[in-house]
């Protein structure tokens, strides 16, 4: 019997093809993505990363041991590092002041993902807070190895995009993850794995979300 995230993945399978089919993916992937749309979404995943190290940050607190607590306080330095510098530099490049990045005011999406993603972890338990995390790192990867398959223009501006979230050491990472969430899956009641499935759902929902977001720039009514 195939583990916990893949069988969590097989029940999203439609809400992941959509995500791999979406313009705003396909033109990251061949470079023709509009910069209006890219910039929207940058100045979005910077507010939505800094709520995502909160998350991060609550997985450490909540780690059943200490090996997994170093791993998730790593990945709270590294989203504050690693991955918010990519999006620091893109910004610098794409006439995004320090300032404007800093103030950007989440839209409905990026509010209601991180709402639900920090409320999963502090109502639910801890295997709520992974089957919410997961779509998120999980999603990208896979993304980012598609796109990274395909022969894309060498000097399109996307280029780090592509290269951070399949590189060896995000893969690594998402192996990791799985890896965890299938020793948690081992002999939960169905109930307790239909409750996982639709926090899963929900984030795979949110992580399409997010691409509709950016590609039509959504905003509040008022
Ligand atoms: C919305 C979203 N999901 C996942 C990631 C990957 O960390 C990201 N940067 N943004």
């Amino acid at each position: 019997m195939p583990g916990l995230s893949e069988r969590l993945r097989a029940a999203a399978a439609e809400i992941w093809q959509a995500q791999h089919e979406h313009p705003f993916v396909l033109g990251i992937g061949d470079g023709t993505l509009g910069e209006e749309r890219f910039r929207f979404w940058l100045r979005q995943d910077y507010v939505f990363l800094a709520e995502y190290a909160r998350l991060l940050a609550l997985a450490a607190a909540r780690s059943p041991d200490l090996a997994t607590m170093t791993r998730f306080a790593d990945l709270v330095y590294e989203t504050l590092h690693e991955e918010m510098d990519l999006h620091r530099a893109y910004a610098a490049e794409f006439g995004i002041t320090p300032d404007e990045l800093a103030g950007e005011v989440p839209s409905p999406t990026t509010r209601g993902y991180t709402d639900f993603l920090l409320r999963s972890a502090s109502v639910g338990d801890f295997a709520d807070l992974l089957a919410a995390l997961l779509p998120c790192m999980w999603g990208f990867n896979e993304i980012g190895l598609s796109l990274a398959g395909r022969a894309a223009p060498a000097r399109s501006a996307y280029a780090r995009w592509i290269a951070m979230y399949s590189s060896a050491e995000f893969t690594a990472l998402v192996e990791w993850l799985r890896d965890l969430t299938d020793r948690l899956g081992e002999g939960l009641p169905p109930s307790a794995e239909a409750r996982l499935r639709e926090v899963f759902l929900a984030s795979s929902r949110y992580e399409l979300a997010f691409w509709e977001m950016a590609w039509y720039r959504e905003t509040w009514p008022r």
